[in-house]
């Protein structure tokens, strides 16, 4: 039987809880330092015993998972080394921020016991175990950060554990994880909250702003939403490479600054259409870079119980929808609205049965 031990169990500590819990041979043990979310992970049977210590959770553990913020990870590591871990253990972490934790566990680890630093690119803007769903990670990027040191067995015995996410395990070098990371998550998230907080502060002066925001707004801010605590350490730890795309960033809006000042048209024409030509060119369905979840787009007449109409025709043929979302949306206007599955089958499902029921339908 291997041990597995969570540490911190919130959205991702408590969503690897959920692929392992269950699956023969396995039994998971979650510590957190608040009680409650370690209640709200029995209660919602994502791991098999709550711990009171870290000592307890980590007891006779064969896989030791850091879940929490990146600010903790070099203190849980030196917590871990203090105790006397089982021979084989494995400590891996999936914290956003690779090469700090990659060279502070290179210089630290005990004989016998073996960090492999881990990141899967699957998340959200919520937080907390009651956000955490077995589902999080299927299909997602995960990356793992062997050194040189790292015996292949004890990779190999890492990665067929995580099989159960049934992510992609994916070999990085930790300081370009961190380069690549910073430009595709860490500099979005700085985006968005910038944007949301001079919007914020024009709404102050004038209530209709918030009105207006519709969808283009929604889709660039979701993320916006993530968790201070936590964004606060994947900036600082990530500070060198997030200063040099901030300095790149602020370049590509004086560049659109110029384009205005001259009107120069065919300029803002040919960002657009290379902007639009790289993104086309993602791809669309995968999780933890573009869209979370399999995603629907179909036009509806907007009035009372369309939603209902749709809803009822998936769930007569019993396909799961996950997330229905209205994204446009005036009187007597077309809107559009958005269907989220948890998996491809259920969306080529139900593209052939709403088209089938003549309704527009988008990816
Ligand atoms: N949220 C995402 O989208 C995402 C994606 C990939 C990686 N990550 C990384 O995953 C890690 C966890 O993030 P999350 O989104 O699960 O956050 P979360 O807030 O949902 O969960 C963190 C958990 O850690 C617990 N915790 C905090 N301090 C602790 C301590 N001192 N000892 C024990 N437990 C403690 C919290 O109570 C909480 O339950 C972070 O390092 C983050 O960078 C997050
Ligand atoms: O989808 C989201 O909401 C996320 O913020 C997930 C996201 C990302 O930027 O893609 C955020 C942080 C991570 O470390 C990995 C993934």
């Amino acid at each position: 039987m291997d041990k597995v031990a969570v540490i911190g169990v919130g959205l991702m500590g408590g969503s690897l809880a959920l692929c392992f819990k269950d699956k023969p041979g396995i039994r998971v043990a979650g510590y957190d330092i608040n009680p409650l979310e370690l209640e709200k992970s029995m209660k919602r049977g994502v791991i098999d015993v709550a711990c009171a210590s870290l000592e307890e959770a980590v007891d006779g553990a064969d896989f030791i998972f850091l879940c929490v913020p990146v600010g903790l990870l070099e203190q849980y590591l030196d917590r871990l080394l203090q105790i006397s871990l089982k021979p084989g253990c494995i400590i891996s972490d999936v914290g956003s921020t690779k090469a700090s934790i990659a060279h502070y566990a290179a210089s630290r680890v005990l004989p016998g016991v073996y960090f492999i630093g881990g990141h899967p690119m699957a998340g959200s803007e919520r937080s907390g175990v009651e956000a955490a769903t077995s589902l999080l990670y299927e299909n997602a990027f995960y990356v793992l950060t062997p050194d040189e040191t790292t015996p292949e067995d004890i990779y190999d015995r890492l990665a067929a554990l995580l099989k159960h996410t049934k992510a992609h395990i994916v070999r990085v070098e930790p300081q370009r994880h961190d380069r690549i990371v910073g430009a595709v998550s860490h500099l979005p998230h700085v985006i968005a909250v910038a944007l949301v907080n001079q919007i914020a502060r024009y709404n102050e002066e004038d209530g209709l702003y918030e009105s207006l925001a519709a969808g283009g707004f929604r889709d660039i801010t979701r993320i916006a939403s993530g968790h201070p605590y936590m964004w606060r350490d994947i900036l600082l730890n990530n500070r060198d490479e997030l200063l040099r795309l901030l300095r790149d960033w602020n370049a590509g809006i004086s560049k659109f600054t110029d384009l205005l000042e001259t009107s120069d048209g065919e300029g803002v024409y040919r960002e657009f259409e290379s902007a639009g030509a790289f993104r086309s060119k993602l791809p669309e369905r995968r999780k933890g870079m573009i869209i979370a979840l399999y995603d629907v787009y179909v036009d509806v007449p907007d009035h009372p119980g369309i939603i209902g109409q749709i809803a009822t025709l998936l769930g007569d043929q019993r396909i799961n929808l996950s997330n229905i979302q209205i994204i446009e949306s005036r009187a007597d206007v077309p809107g559009v609205l958005r269907l989220s599955f948890r998996n491809e089958t259920d969306m080529d499902a139900a593209i052939g049965l709403l088209k089938k029921s003549n309704y527009k339908v988008q990816l």
